[in-house]
């Protein structure tokens, strides 16, 4: 598939802040493209450089063949942005929303009301099109967020965080908007900080920190080399008598951290040791009440490449 955005050497400074530095990436036509990060990474800024609305200091970026520096209103155009922070006049109806939206984008008269409808029925609210916001849930609000940003039929979809502080059920209802709107054509860059939302619906991952890439791939391109690890994390009574040291004796086991009342061990799968560790922290006082266990995911891999987390 051809690329259709392409970002190279992109930086950002606010004050003293690089909240952007030498960022490249592309982005190829119908492709969902997750910006995964944690708070402060730089996805708004990138996202709202490329929405146009921020002016970044130097690099380059051309979307749909557009240079941003020189053809601003054609990328304006074909673009349709979800913006972290809800757009939406609370006091009008759902539908005049909409309507209003897509015609600052110049939906003609002709075509309106019809693409109004389409938007509002692919994000699950046509039946209360004549609501106002104000009486919408919070998962709502965030569909009616997105049914703005589309209505005009936008080739490219920008979307910051469009799932944050919602419940699971429209957290569900937005993922499945994301991807039907792929397969009506459309290519979609998507920032979270949610790594199951990523793992559910991108076809590639760009994984930001401190305002650059430090890894891109498919989840599986991503997650090479942990396909074999394991997290167990025990709920015990106490760990009072429990020492990294004698975990770590454990062939297989590659890290530990012990809290209050719960240790986790990061091990090898292949070395079969489970018996073992929990053998270990039965004779050592841990009287086990719970455990669980977790594959490799790119949860791992942010930690293993930044030693933070992903989400505090
Ligand atoms: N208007 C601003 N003025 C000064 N610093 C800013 C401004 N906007 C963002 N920053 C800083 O730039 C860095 C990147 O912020 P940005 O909002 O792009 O990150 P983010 O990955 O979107 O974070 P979050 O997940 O919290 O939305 C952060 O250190 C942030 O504090």
């Amino acid at each position: 598939m051809p690329v259709t955005i392409s970002v190279h050497n992109l930086k950002k400074c606010y004050h003293n802040v690089q909240a952007v530095n030498n960022l490249s990436f592309t982005v190829s036509k119908g492709e969902i493209v997750g910006i995964l990060g944690p708070n402060g990474a730089g996805k708004s800024t990138t996202i709202n450089i490329l929405a146009t609305v921020l002016k970044p200091d130097s690099g380059k970026v051309i979307i749909a063949g557009h240079d941003l520096q020189k053809e601003k209103m054609q990328i304006k155009r074909v673009i349709g942005i979800v913006p972290q922070d809800l757009a939406i006049y609370e006091e009008i109806s759902a539908e005049k929303n909409v309507r209003f939206f897509a015609s600052l984008y110049g939906v003609s008269e002709a075509h309106l009301s019809a693409q109004v409808q389409t938007a509002l029925k692919s994000v699950g609210l046509y039946d209360r099109r004549k609501a106002k916001p104000k009486t919408f849930s919070g998962g709502m609000k965030r569909r009616l967020n997105i049914a703005c940003a589309i209505a005009h039929q936008p080739d490219i979809i920008i979307m910051d965080e469009p799932t944050v502080g919602i419940d699971p059920q429209s957290r569900n209802h937005i993922l499945e908007t994301i991807v039907a709107l792929q397969e009506k054509g459309a290519t979609i860059i998507y920032s979270t900080h949610y790594m199951e939302e990523v793992e559910a619906i991108a076809d590639r991952v760009l994984i930001l920190n401190d305002g650059a890439v430090i890894a891109s791939g498919t989840t599986q391109e991503l997650c090479k080399g942990f396909e074999n690890q394991i997290t167990y994390s025990f709920q015990v009574d106490t760990t009072k008598f429990m020492k990294e040291s004698i975990l770590s004796q454990i062939i297989g086991v590659k890290e530990i951290a012990i809290k209050e009342n719960t240790i986790q061990v990061v091990t090898d799968s292949k070395k079969n040791n489970l018996n073992e560790i929990i053998s270990i922290l039965i004779s050592n006082g841990c009287n086990l009440q719970s455990m669980n266990s977790e594959k490799a995911s790119l949860e791992t891999v942010f930690l293993t490449l930044t030693g933070k987390k992903l989400r505090d």
